[in-house]
């Protein structure tokens, strides 16, 4: 095959795998409202520090059986972890502003 085919094969692989990634950051992502759903019936707070440390371990564990620098997976998790927070705060705000005005639904009847 020439170089010029080789390389259109290649990018053409890393189109593909382009759109796993994005996929699979979007189901990951996709999770934020139920979680906070779930930890706001739970009365948990958003921030969860020790299982950020489980996630950050897992992926250097992760990194490391697939040879990947780990340093770069855990500056990607940060920002998934970071933008699933962002989507908790804002899911925890449509909760709080429901169940005041359940409240005063119930107040006025
Ligand atoms: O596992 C949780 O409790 C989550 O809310 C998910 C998640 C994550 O994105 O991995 C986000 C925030 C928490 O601080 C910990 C982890």
């Amino acid at each position: 095959m020439s170089s010029k085919k080789r390389l259109q094969t290649v990018r053409n692989s890393i189109n593909e795998i382009d759109e796993q990634i994005i996929e699979l950051m979007a189901k990951r992502t996709q999770l934020a409202p139920e979680i906070a759903k779930l930890k706001f019936s739970l009365d948990m707070d958003i921030l969860d520090s020790s299982r950020e440390k489980d996630v950050y371990a897992k992926t250097r564990e992760i990194s490391e059986k697939y040879g990947f620098d780990s340093e770069i997976a855990v500056k990607v998790m940060k920002i998934l972890i970071e933008q699933n927070k962002e989507l908790q705060i804002k899911q925890f705000e449509k909760l709080k502003s429901e169940n005041t005005s359940t409240k005063s639904n119930i107040k006025s009847e």
